[in-house]
C-alpha cells in the first residue's frame, strides 16, 4: 500500500485540504497502541507534511509520547501503519529508522561525558561518513569532519562551548548537544520531545531560538511535543491535538486555538498548560 505523496487524507479537515497538494514525510494510518485493555493511541491517521513544523499537543496521558514511540520504533503497534516517504516502517527496528533519517532527542546513546562537546558531534559526523578512526591516517584527515560537526554546533549556538566536556554542559546546554547530533546524523526528521522540559527560565528562549532557526531553513522536518501553549502557537505551521488516545483536531494554530471541541476538551487546562 502506497499511500505518499499527494493523496489526500480520508478525515478532511480544513488544514489537510490546504496541504493535500504538499508531500508527505511520513504519515500514520489507523495507528493504535494498547497494554492490555488499555489503548493509549487509537485508530490515528496524521500526516505530516515536508519541511513543516508540526506539534502535538493533548493533556497529560493522552497518548503523545506513546505516539511518538511508535514513530521512531521503540514501541510496535498493535494495529495500523506508518509510512515515511510512501514506505511502510511500523516494522522496523530504531536503529534503522534512524538510519532513514529519523531521530529522536533522547535516542543519543552516543554523548559521552568524558569528551568535549566538538568531539561528540565529530564521533556523529563520522558514524554518518561511516568513517573509523584509524592512527595510522593523517590527522588532517579528520579536520573536515571536525569542521562539519563545528558548523552543527553552530546552528544550535553552542560553538562557545565547543572545547568543554559533554558533563560540564548545563542542561539546556545539553539539549542542544542532541539536537546538533540529531542535525550531523543528516536527520531529515526530527522528533523533539519536550525541549524545553526541566529548562531554567533562561535556556528556554535560547532552545526556542534554535528550533525556530532549524524551521526557518525549511530543510528539515520537526515534530514537537510540547505543553507550553503559547511557545506551540508561535512555533507550529500545524497543530494536531490527541485527546484520550484519539485524534481530535488537525489544523492551523489559529483553526486549533478556535476549535470548540479543543477547548472543550481541555476545559480552559489549554491555557493554564502554558505557566507549566
Ligand atoms: N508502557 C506502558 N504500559 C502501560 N501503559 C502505558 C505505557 N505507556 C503509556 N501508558 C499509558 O498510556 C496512556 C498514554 O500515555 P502517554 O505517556 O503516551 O501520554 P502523554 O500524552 O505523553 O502524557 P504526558 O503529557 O503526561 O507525558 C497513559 O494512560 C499511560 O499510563
Amino acid at each position: 500500500m502506497d499511500t505518499s505523496a499527494s493523496v489526500k487524507s480520508t478525515d478532511s479537515l480544513q488544514g489537510d485540504e490546504r496541504n493535500s497538494e504538499r508531500n508527505k514525510i511520513i504519515e500514520t494510518v489507523k495507528l493504535t497502541k494498547s497494554f492490555g485493555g488499555h489503548t493509549a493511541v487509537s485508530d490515528v491517521s496524521l500526516s505530516i507534511f515536508d519541511k513543516e513544523l508540526k506539534s502535538i499537543i493533548g493533556p497529560n496521558g493522552a497518548g503523545k509520547t506513546t505516539f511518538f514511540n511508535l514513530l521512531s520504533g521503540q514501541m510496535k503497534p498493535t494495529s495500523g501503519e506508518i509510512f515515511y516517504k510512501g514506505n511502510e516502517i511500523q516494522n522496523l527496528p530504531p536503529h534503522k529508522r534512524t538510519k532513514l533519517g529519523i531521530g529522536r532527542s533522547f535516542q543519543i546513546t552516543n554523548v559521552f561525558p568524558t569528551l568535549t562537546v566538538l568531539e561528540n558531534v565529530r564521533l556523529a559526523v563520522q558514524a554518518k561518513h561511516n568513517i573509523h578512526y584509524s592512527m595510522f591516517r593523517h590527522y588532517k584527515y579528520y579536520k573536515h569532519l571536525e569542521e562539519e560537526a563545528y558548523q552543527s554546533l553552530e546552528k544550535v549556538k553552542l560553538e562557545p562551548k565547543a572545547e568543554h566536556l559533554a558533563s560540564s554542559l548545563a542542561h539546556g546546554e545539553k539539549r542542544k548537544l542532541e539536537i546538533a547530533i540529531l542535525l550531523s546524523l543528516d536527520t531529515q526528521l526530527l522528533l523533539l520531545d519536550e525541549p524545553t522540559a526541566g529548562m531554567s527560565v533562561d535556556e528556554v528562549p535560547q532552545i526556542i531560538e534554535v528550533i525556530e532557526s532549524i524551521r526557518d531553513q525549511r530543510d528539515r522536518t520537526i515534530i514537537l511535543i510540547e505543553h507550553k501553549i503559547d511557545l506551540v502557537k508561535h512555533l507550529s505551521d500545524t497543530i494536531a491535538v490527541l485527546f484520550h488516545g484519539k485524534k481530535l483536531a488537525d489544523g492551523s494554530p489559529e483553526e486549533i486555538m478556535n476549535n470548540d471541541q479543543v477547548q472543550s476538551a481541555y476545559l480552559g487546562g489549554l491555557y493554564n498548560d502554558a505557566e507549566d
